[in-house]
């Protein structure tokens, strides 16, 4: 993962007519991480878009060496396979190496449950199973929006391991949370101080 790099240069993000945010400048290199905080609508999720490439900036550049795995709101799980096979189904496709989906799913606790269908998984336990579908795809660069909502203490712990452990590998995260996250070794960027009305 020591290649890897997420480079971010003076963007500026418009939706729907709207200058959400600009002036936002990031750069994270192995063992890297951030953590976007602020408001609702403030743009979070949206930047991490722009991160992964859905959305191209207004304004600015986004750079980015290595593979990306994104966590947002959408589970993106078969609902009707049990959560084993329905992570292996991206593992396959991310070219994960053999055993990563067992241990993504140890990792944050769902061993138990492989067998279990997504449909069945509880609020937490489906936030883990996206954190357990980014470990298991060996993606050097993490983009998780909001990879605590839902979570108990404990799970909470899990994800501030998950993170650590990536990082310790030479991984890079960039998160996304309206409320704060223990999450190691993060600088925080606080995207409401990059409002056009306040960064003018
Ligand atoms: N496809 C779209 N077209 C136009 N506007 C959009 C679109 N998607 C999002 N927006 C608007 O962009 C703004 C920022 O949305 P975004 O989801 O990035 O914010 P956020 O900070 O992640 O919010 P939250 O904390 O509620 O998840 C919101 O006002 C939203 O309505």
């Amino acid at each position: 993962m020591s290649g890897a790099s997420l480079r971010l240069c003076d963007v500026a993000c418009l939706r729907g007519e709207r200058l959400l945010f600009r002036g936002v400048s990031l750069d994270l290199a192995p063992g890297g991480a951030a953590l976007l905080t602020g408001p609702n609508g403030v743009g979070k999720s949206s930047l991490l878009r722009l991160c992964a490439g859905l959305l191209r900036p207004y304004a600015g550049s986004v750079e980015r060496e290595g593979r990306i795995a994104l966590s947002d709101e959408r589970l993106a799980l078969d609902q009707d396979a049990p959560l084993e096979r329905a992570l292996g189904f991206w593992a396959g496709l991310d070219g994960a190496v053999p055993g990563a989906v067992g241990a993504a799913m140890d990792s944050v606790a769902l061993g138990p449950l492989a067998q279990v269908p997504v449909r069945m998984l509880s609020t937490g336990q489906r936030k883990r199973a996206m954190l357990a579908r980014v470990i298991a795809s060996g993606a050097p660069i993490w983009l998780l929006d909001e990879p605590g909502n839902g979570l108990d203490d404990a799970s909470l712990a899990l994800l501030g391991d998950a993170v650590g452990a990536h990082l310790a590998r030479g991984g890079i995260v960039l998160a996304a949370s309206h409320q704060p996250l223990p999450l190691p070794a993060c600088t925080t960027m606080a995207l409401g101080d990059y409002r056009p009305e306040v960064a003018a």
